[in-house]
């Protein structure tokens, strides 16, 4: 069920944004703004951030990447190449702060009925973190501070998501979009990394026997050119910005 947001949330320059409904009263105006909170997740390098910048074309809906340039430079450091590069030592120095900069888009404030976020603080934990710590990377101790503070935020703070759009591709797929995206620090990635996080994926959204999921998933099969994808996109855009059937 879609929430509605509270009164003290939907200022005036909200409303100015979507012209139609000035027209309406204040309070119709209240029962038709309902969030829409859809989260794109899939393997690094699916093609997750190529659809929020085509959907981010669409009126009324916000478009939320993932904060990798924050990751890349937290003060003129760089924890995700620490990362890749000693998991051991930087992994609960990078997952502390994904966990923290992914909270922080989960939270803030809306601007559109519809939201599109790139991942979510539920991936971070369900397959980066469980990656690290399953592959022997991450000591005991630093996955136990890791999750409880994951319990704590997610037993405590409300984060809404509606729909879970789930990119599935090949990890060779992968392999050969991230060669060609280039980004430094991912030059270190082999495939069997990828292959891994793929299936951590699969027992998540798939198969459902790892983690809970924490809303209804769409699958979209991602291994096909940018024009098939596009098309994709558009078939499926009523049931992604709506939950319609
Ligand atoms: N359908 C596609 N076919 C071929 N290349 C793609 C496709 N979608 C994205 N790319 C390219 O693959 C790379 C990774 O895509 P990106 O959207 O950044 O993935 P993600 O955000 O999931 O890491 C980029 O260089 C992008 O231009
Ligand atoms: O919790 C996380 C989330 C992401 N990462 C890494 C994986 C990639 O190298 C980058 C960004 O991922 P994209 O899929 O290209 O958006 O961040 C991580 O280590 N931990």
């Amino acid at each position: 069920m879609k929430r509605l947001l509270a009164f003290h949330v939907i200022s005036r320059h909200t409303l100015r944004l979507h012209p139609p409904w000035h027209r309406l009263g204040r309070t119709t105006c209240l029962l038709l703004y309902a969030e829409h909170w859809i989260c794109i997740e899939g393997n690094i390098a699916s093609g997750k951030t190529t659809c929020l910048e085509y959907f981010s074309k669409t009126s009324n809906l916000e478009v939320l990447t993932e904060p990798v340039s924050k990751w890349r430079n937290i003060q003129g450091h760089n924890p995700l190449a620490l990362m890749y590069q000693d998991p051991v030592r930087w992994g609960l120095t990078l997952q502390t702060y994904v966990q923290l900069t992914m909270l922080d888009r989960h939270l803030s404030t809306m601007s559109a009925p519809v939201r599109m976020m790139e991942r979510s603080i539920y991936s971070a934990k369900y397959i980066f973190v469980e990656n690290l710590y399953r592959s022997g990377k991450m000591p005991e101790v630093d996955f136990a501070v890791l999750s409880e503070w994951f319990d704590w935020i997610t037993s405590n703070i409300d984060i809404p998501v509606d729909l879970i759009v789930y990119l599935q591709t090949t990890p060779q797929t992968c392999y050969e979009r991230l060669t060609q995206r280039c980004r430094e620090e991912e030059k270190v990635i082999p495939l069997e990394y990828l292959e891994t996080i793929h299936q951590l994926y699969e027992d998540w959204l798939i198969n459902q026997m790892s983690f809970k999921v924490p809303a209804p998933v769409l699958v979209i099969p991602a291994n096909h050119d940018l024009q098939k994808m596009l098309h994709q996109y558009e078939e499926h855009r009523g049931k992604i910005l709506m939950g319609s059937k």
